[in-house]
């Protein structure tokens, strides 16, 4: 799997930079231009599938469409009408439907079907009419494949483009990280760089910058390369310094354990951003584990742990005053899965999980045997990749799936360490993506 991280990395606008508890190292790697870094063109995308023959299946309530290259598709006559295509079903102007759902006939027949300067033309019993274009229909084929490739093209979720071999998944990883690593000021300006850093961010859940201004303000900045970020009670960018009275643990000077930020919130912030604009004289390493890659070798080496762990709700409590005065509640499981068992995200701050614990008596010291496990296991140096903030350098990374921890630092006051920080919700960041892959690659 490292082969291929590295293999992945050496094709990216990235420098591969390797590092082991101390400032990541520079490995030079060739840059390769948009062509090359380009993922596979994506299927059903590009060119314009020829339509052989289109007819209606009337018993079945299914339209089929036998395309050139011999493949066939099946599209039930209500869906057809549901997206209409007409000024009439959609509003234009927004892309949106504007056709009512109390209006549809979820039973609707079809009078007849066409094919029209290569449109798929279709009129209603009620003679209402239809036109479908080809590309639009082919994309979005019922068949299972083509559903896969066009879920992988709006979420990257993984899944292998068949074809084309491109390995488009998550990619997980331990201490040896080649950690994807951009320039800050050409991910601002230039649209593949910026294309680059957010798939990285996404496959691999962590991109280093570089070079930013060691001033405050340069997480607002990039947020606003994406859309905007994600206000919570500690501000819109918050400062990790040694304060006195902390209303967190982060701002003292000691050590964070492992940890993903806020799961006092039910909705924790998908992506932060952390800007080091002053680093300590001693300490203040910075630690990240792959929680993906660990909650997957906990089902496997101890899946009772991992059972408890994904389905015990854990109470998290944050109360204090910042941008405004705060009492934060939430239960989560500290290992999220989806309905088909795919671990969604960890939710883990050891500071923030409340006294209150909120499960029979009997429960109780399996579900801390269970943490200890995960924890124990999180915190193998063979799994944590360590790192040092220099004033300039920027780490943003998915907070739904990595931890992070710093050791503690000597702190000196008002000239202390100083990070700058900033949240920003994974739809955001995807949403900047997809727009950034269409002019870059000019995918539709
Ligand atoms: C850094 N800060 C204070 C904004 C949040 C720390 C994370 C947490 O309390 O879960
Ligand atoms: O100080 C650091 O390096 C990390 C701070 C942190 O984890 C936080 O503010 O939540
Ligand atoms: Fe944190
Ligand atoms: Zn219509």
């Amino acid at each position: 799997m490292l082969s291929y991280l590295t293999r992945w990395m050496s094709r990216g606008a990235f420098q591969a930079l390797k590092g082991a508890s101390s400032r990541p190292q520079l490995v030079k790697t060739p840059h390769i231009g948009n062509q090359t870094l380009a993922a596979a063109p994506l299927p059903f995308t590009g060119g314009s599938p020829g339509v052989r023959q289109a007819r209606a299946l009337d018993q079945e309530r299914l339209l089929q469409i036998d395309w050139d290259d011999g493949s066939c598709s099946l599209y039930p006559f209500t869906w057809l009408r549901d997206n209409c295509q007409c000024p009439h079903c959609t509003l234009q102007s927004a892309q949106a439907r504007s056709l009512l759902f109390s209006n549809l006939d979820v039973h609707t027949g079809m009078d007849q079907v066409q094919l029209m300067e290569n449109k798929v033309s279709i009129t209603w019993p009620d003679q209402h009419s239809s036109e479908f274009d080809p590309d639009w229909l082919k994309k979005r084929c019922f068949s299972s494949e083509a559903r896969q490739a066009l879920q992988e093209e709006l979420f990257l979720n993984g899944c292998i483009y068949f074809m084309k071999l491109e390995i488009t998944e998550r990619e997980y990883w331990d201490s040896s990280l080649q950690i994807p690593t951009a320039d800050f000021e050409e991910v601002l300006h230039d649209d593949k760089a910026a294309l680059a850093w957010l798939e990285a961010l996404r496959r691999i859940g962590i991109v280093y910058l570089r070079g930013a201004p060691a001033e405050q303000g340069q997480v607002a900045r990039l947020s606003q390369r994406i859309g905007y970020l994600r206000l919570t009670f500690y501000g819109h960018t918050w400062q990790v310094q040694d304060k006195p009275m902390a209303n967190n643990v982060a701002y003292t000077s000691g050590e964070l354990s492992l940890h993903t930020d806020y799961p006092a919130l039910h909705h924790p912030p998908g992506v932060q951003f952390l800007h080091c604009v002053r680093q300590a004289d001693q300490g203040g390493e910075s630690e990240v584990v792959d929680g993906f890659h660990m909650a997957e070798q906990l089902r496997r080496e101890d899946p009772e742990a991992f059972n408890i762990l994904s389905s015990l709700r854990v109470d998290f409590t944050d109360s204090g005053a910042d941008y405004c005065d705060f009492s934060v509640q939430s239960k989560n499981h500290i290992i999220d899965v989806d309905s088909e068992g795919r671990v969604t995200r960890i939710n883990y701050n050891n500071a923030t999980r409340d006294s209150v614990l909120d499960m029979p008596v009997h429960q109780v010291q399996p579900f801390y045997s269970s943490l200890k496990a995960f924890v124990e296991m999180l915190s193998r140096p063979e799994n944590v990749f360590t790192y040092r903030m220099e004033p300039g350098d920027l780490v943003t990374f998915d907070n739904w799936r990595l931890l992070h921890g710093r050791k503690s630092y000597l702190s000196r006051g008002q000239n202390s360490r100083h990070l700058e920080g900033a949240y920003l919700d994974w739809d955001e960041v995807m949403s900047r993506l997809r727009i950034l892959r269409k002019a870059v690659r000019g995918d539709s």
